[in-house]
């Protein structure tokens, strides 16, 4: 996502908030740290118009938005292409205006100078001019920020040394790799001391090696006690980087929550069974076709025909005769009743997993829902 890019009109409804609000925010005043408040989203529209040869046609990029990043969270914000990740950074960063809903940073509206103040960004893909060296490119992007020759050489010296790039801060740019690029980006973004980062894709494109460098930095300010924000394509990744996540989709944000509260306990859909039925219990109806009839739903794993158990030093055990299979049970009340129904006809319970939803699959899952019912 290249969020300089302006590809036709907005219908913006909402003044830029940063004409209007220059009022500035007191830092201590938000409650403690961890419950404040730093990213605070609510029904938030965008509508673009975009004209093509059929005319005018209007698209809705946010469809009624909410969410809120606390204090000292790395939040991460998922979604397929098109979603609208893009345009609410945009809002979030004061570049576009939203249509209707409200967006605000530290209290702030989002566009504000009070809040631009505060946010440092990462672009995608940040652009530093060859001849450059990281230090002379940090010097650069700090004389925007208007900072005096002395605070930025201090300033200097604290990121090189937080991003790693110490040693290598006199070398052309030219010659650094793709994650030390990212991390002499992660620098840059910090120069004036924001209280959140916002980051685009901070990983994209960089190997294992450069991730784990890129990750690491992230990790020592969250340490540190900044707010992150981050968009990225890659779940994995943001399972390791992120304490929350909000999975967006046709322009609205579907849940959020952490990861384990969103693949939770009460969100499986299949639990795998190993029983076992002593040999001389059956001797009547075979157990297969009595699980059958009592559970239709029933998946028998590999050989459908009870098979003896592996060797054993339990003498009935080595009598016994062992099934597996799954049934699509999602609430632990479920589960207790085919363990009793089972027990009751004398099989015992020798395996039980369930199957908890990856993250993967959660996103699969909100993602694929149609527009309307989002
Ligand atoms: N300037 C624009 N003019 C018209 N339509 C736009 C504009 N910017 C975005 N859109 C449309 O708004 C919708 C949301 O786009 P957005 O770029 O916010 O999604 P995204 O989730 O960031 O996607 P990606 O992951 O591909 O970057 C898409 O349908 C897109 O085509």
């Amino acid at each position: 996502m290249d969020i300089t890019d302006r590809r036709s009109g907005d219908l913006d409804e909402t003044p830029l908030a940063n004409e209007v609000h220059r009022e500035s925010v007191d830092r201590s005043s938000h409650g403690s740290a961890s419950h404040r408040v730093v990213i605070d989203v609510n029904d938030l529209k965008k509508k673009y118009s975009a004209w093509s040869i059929r005319g005018r046609n209007v698209v809705e990029a946010l469809r009624g938005a909410s969410l809120q990043v606390h204090a000292g969270e790395v939040f991460g914000l998922l979604g397929p292409n098109g979603a609208g990740k893009t345009t609410l950074i945009k809002i979030l960063l004061g570049v576009i205006r939203s249509s209707s809903g409200s967006a605000s940073l530290f209290g702030a509206p989002a566009g504000s100078i009070a809040a631009r103040m505060r946010v440092g960004y990462l672009p995608e893909s940040l652009r530093v001019d060859r001849h450059h060296s990281a230090r002379s490119a940090l010097r650069y992007y700090a004389r925007m920020s208007q900072m005096s020759g002395a605070e930025i050489n201090r300033r200097s010296d604290e990121l090189l040394e937080l991003v790693g790039l110490r040693g290598r801060d006199r070398e052309s740019v030219r010659q650094f790799s793709k994650g030390m690029y990212q991390r002499l980006g992660l620098a840059q973004a910090l120069m004036h001391d924001p209280d959140l980062l916002v980051l685009d894709e901070p990983t994209d494109g960089l190997d294992p090696v450069g991730r784990n460098e890129v990750r690491k930095v992230i990790d020592r300010l969250r340490e540190s006690g900044k707010t992150i924000f981050l968009n990225s394509h890659i779940l994995q990744e943001v399972e390791l980087i992120c304490s929350r996540v909000a999975i967006m989709s046709h322009g609205k944000i579907c849940v959020a929550g952490r990861i384990d509260e969103l693949t939770q306990f009460d969100r499986f859909e299949e639990v795998a069974f190993e029983v076992a039925m002593p040999a001389a219990e059956s001797a009547g109806q075979a157990p297969s076709e009595w699980l059958r009839e009592n559970f239709p739903a029933i998946q028998f794993v590999g050989n459908t025909l009870p098979h003896p158990t592996p060797p054993s030093t339990d003498r009935d055990a080595q009598h016994a005769l062992t099934l597996d299979f799954t049934l699509p049970l999602s609430t632990q009340a479920e589960v207790d009743e085919v363990v009793d129904a089972l027990r009751r006809h004398h099989f015992s319970l020798r395996g039980l997993k369930l199957k908890r939803e990856s993250f993967e699959e959660t996103f699969m899952r909100e993602v694929s829902r149609p527009k309307e019912t989002s």
